[in-house]
C-alpha cells in the first residue's frame, strides 16, 4: 500500500516513517506469527513437503485487507525457505523489461515477493504467466516485422504475491498460483498478544487490562495495534510513570480520539454519511465514495471489510445498508422497521 501523509492513528495504511519500526517488530518465523491459524497451517504443509521434496514450493498469493501481516508472510516464506527474498512491487513493473532483469537475477529456490500484485502492467503480468510455468521468459529484441524472440531460462522459484485486492487479479494470473493465503481480521485474544509481544520487543511494560484495552480497539488489525501501543506508550511516559495500566491505557486513547471500536477516519465518514445522507440506505458504492471523496475501490476493500465484520454495514444487491449497530454507534436511535416505506394495507 501506499504511504499515507495524513496523521491517521487509527489508519489500516501504513503512515509516513513508520516502516522502520515496522521492520523490527516483524514476526521472522512461522512460529512467532501470531494468529490466522489456517493459513498458517496451510502454509507450513505446502513449505514442509516442498523442503521435504527439495524443490521450490508452489507460487503463494497471500490476499486480505491491509496491516493484517502479508509482507510479514512473505518475509516468512524465505525465512522457512532458507532462501533469498527479492522485494518489488505492481506499479514498479510498469515495463516489462523491468521484471525481466528481475527474474534473470533470481538464483534457484529463491523467493520473490510482489506486493501489490494486481497493480502490475499488462506486459509485464504476460511475462509473468511464462515464468511462473515454465521458468522462462521470451524476450524480445528488435522492433517491427523484423523483431524476434528469444527464449531465455530462469532459475526455478517461488513467487510470493501480496494483494488487498484478489478480485482484481486476472483470472489467468489468479490461476498460476499453487497456493492462496485469505488472510482475515485478528480477534482480540491474537491482538492481545500481539500488542504483548511488541511491548517486550520495545521494552514498555503493559497490564492484562491495558494490553487488552488496547487490542479491542484496534479494528482487527495487528499494524494499528502496534501504532496503538505506540501512542499510549507516549502518554504513559510523558503524563505518568511509564506503565500501561488500562487507566492509562483508556486515557491515553481518549487524548487521541480514538473510536471505542477503534473506526478509522474513513470508516466513520462512511457509516455518518450512509446514515445522515442517505437514511440509512441502501446506496450505491459508487455515491457512498462519492459523499466521503474517495475512490470506490478503497471503500470497498479497505473499509467496508471491517465494517460488514463489525456487524455495522451489510452489502446487499440494492446496495450498501447501515446495521441497527451503526446507528446507535454514532449515537442515534436506528429507525424502526414500521418506519420505513413499504406496502401498507391501503396501498
Ligand atoms: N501475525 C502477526 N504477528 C505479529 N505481528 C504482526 C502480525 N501480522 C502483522 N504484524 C505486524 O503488523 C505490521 C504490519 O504488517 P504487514 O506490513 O506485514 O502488513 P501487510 O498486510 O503487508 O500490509 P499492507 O497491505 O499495507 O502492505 C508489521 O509491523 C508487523 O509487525
Ligand atoms: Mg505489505
Amino acid at each position: 500500500m501506499t504511504e499515507h501523509p495524513a496523521d491517521e492513528t487509527l489508519s489500516a495504511l501504513p503512515q509516513q516513517g513508520e516502516r522502520e519500526v515496522e521492520t523490527t517488530l516483524r514476526p521472522s518465523r512461522l512460529t512467532e506469527f501470531i494468529g490466522q491459524p489456517r493459513v498458517r497451517e496451510q502454509l507450513e504443509l505446502v513449505l514442509e513437503s516442498a523442503r521435504r521434496r527439495g524443490v521450490p514450493p508452489d507460487h503463494v498469493l497471500l490476499s486480505g485487507p491491509p496491516g493484517l501481516g502479508k509482507t510479514s508472510l512473505a518475509m516468512i516464506v524465505a525465512a522457512e525457505l532458507d532462501a533469498s527474498i527479492r522485494i518489488t512491487s505492481g506499479p514498479a513493473l510498469e515495463r516489462a523489461g523491468d521484471l525481466a532483469a528481475m527474474l534473470s537475477n533470481l538464483a534457484e529456490g529463491d523467493v520473490l515477493f510482489i506486493d501489490e500484485i494486481h497493480r502490475i502492467a499488462r506486459p509485464a503480468e504476460e511475462m509473468l504467466y511464462l515464468a511462473m510455468e515454465d521458468f522462462r521468459v521470451d524476450v524480445v529484441v528488435g522492433k517491427g516485422p523484423g523483431a524476434t524472440s528469444i527464449p531465455l531460462e530462469i532459475a526455478p522459484f517461488t513467487l510470493v504475491g501480496a494483494t488487498t485486492r484478489s478480485g482484481a487479479l486476472t483470472g489467468p494470473l489468479r490461476d498460476r498460483f499453487g497456493f492462496t493465503g485469505q488472510m482475515e481480521f485478528y480477534a482480540d485474544d491474537e491482538l492481545d498478544q500481539v500488542v504483548k509481544r511488541s511491548a517486550k520487543i520495545l521494552d514498555i511494560t503493559v497490564d492484562d487490562d491495558g494490553s487488552a484495552e488496547i487490542a479491542r480497539r484496534s479494528r482487527g488489525t495487528p499494524r494499528i495495534a502496534n501504532r496503538l501501543l505506540r501512542r499510549v506508550r507516549d502518554y504513559a511516559e510523558v503524563r505518568e510513570d511509564g506503565h500501561v495500566t488500562l487507566g492509562v491505557a483508556r486515557a491515553a486513547l481518549k487524548v487521541y480520539d480514538v473510536d471505542e471500536l477503534g473506526l478509522d477516519r474513513l470508516d466513520r465518514a462512511v457509516l455518518s454519511a450512509l446514515v445522515h445522507s442517505f437514511g440509512g440506505g441502501p446506496v450505491g458504492v459508487s455515491t457512498l465514495a462519492v459523499a466521503v471523496g474517495e475512490e470506490p475501490t478503497t471503500v470497498e476493500e479497505v473499509c467496508e471489510p471491517y465494517l460488514v465484520r463489525a456487524g455495522m454495514l451489510a452489502r446487499t444487491p440494492r446496495g450498501r445498508v447501515a446495521t441497527a449497530g451503526a446507528w446507535e454507534h454514532l449515537g442515534l436511535r436506528p429507525p424502526a422497521r414500521g418506519d420505513q416505506p413499504g406496502p401498507t394495507l391501503f396501498d
